[in-house]
């Protein structure tokens, strides 16, 4: 059996199931309790002035690169990507409202930000950020289009969550959510959120990571 919101009749954003907004559903109560306040989803996190914003900002730079396909053990397919430190005034004070909503104040975070272009075809392989290179939370920004990130528990495969993720919704995965489950983003002919397709065009997502853990941080942040 399926817990999940309820969808409201062609729309994708959807009341919730008690406490659990219509974004979230899972495979059962469990899941759900797991993993309340781990996986979180701020639908309309971005008002459409700041999403044109990061994309007028980013969308000259990855024209300059190439999807790629050929990495057969990668987790990414259909892709092309940039880490990005210097940012226009009006993206920094989007990032900033970012870094305030996921990360807690002493935390030290990646300076670089992970900007990932899925083409339309591309997709996210089930996988755990690596602990080298990421902390324990990973926020996620997603412009252009919606698409459905699904995370495994990698102890116990019928346990699972799936995200809802709208263009101008932020994402959260920390504690049991980035280390315990893998995410993925599902392809175009896969995408769907319970019996809702969800069809996937080329999306953008816009991730910050906080430092990781045993690492010595950046000094001055
Ligand atoms: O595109 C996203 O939101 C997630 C990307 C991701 O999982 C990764 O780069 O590790
Ligand atoms: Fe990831
Ligand atoms: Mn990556």
């Amino acid at each position: 059996m399926v817990w999940s919101g309820h969808l409201a009749l062609g729309a994708l954003r959807a009341p919730g199931l008690g406490t659990w907004p219509g974004w979230l559903r899972g495979s059962g109560p469990t899941v759900l309790r797991r993993l309340r306040g781990a996986a979180v989803v701020r639908p309309g996190f971005l008002s459409s002035v700041e999403e044109e914003t990061l994309r007028r900002e980013l969308e000259p730079e990855l024209r300059r690169r190439r999807y790629e396909y050929d990495h057969w053990d990668a987790a990414i397919h259909g892709f092309r990507e940039t880490e990005k430190s210097h940012w226009s005034e009006a993206s920094q004070a989007i990032l900033q409202r970012v870094r305030v909503a996921a990360f807690p104040p002493a935390l030290a975070q990646l300076p670089m930000v992970h900007v990932l272009d899925l083409h339309q075809n591309g997709y996210i392989k089930p996988h755990v950020d690596s602990i080298k290179f990421c902390g324990g939370i990973i926020a996620g920004l997603s412009l252009l289009s919606p698409s459905v990130m699904r995370l495994i528990d990698t102890q116990d495969p019928q346990e699972w969550l799936e995200l809802l993720l709208e263009p101008g919704s932020l994402y959260i995965l920390r504690g049991p959510a980035r280390y315990d489950f893998s995410h993925q983003i599902l392809r175009d002919e896969e995408s769907f959120f319970g019996e809702h397709r969800v069809p996937r065009g080329r999306r953008i997502s816009v991730i910050c990571r906080s430092f990781p853990e045993g690492e010595p941080g950046p000094s001055s942040r």
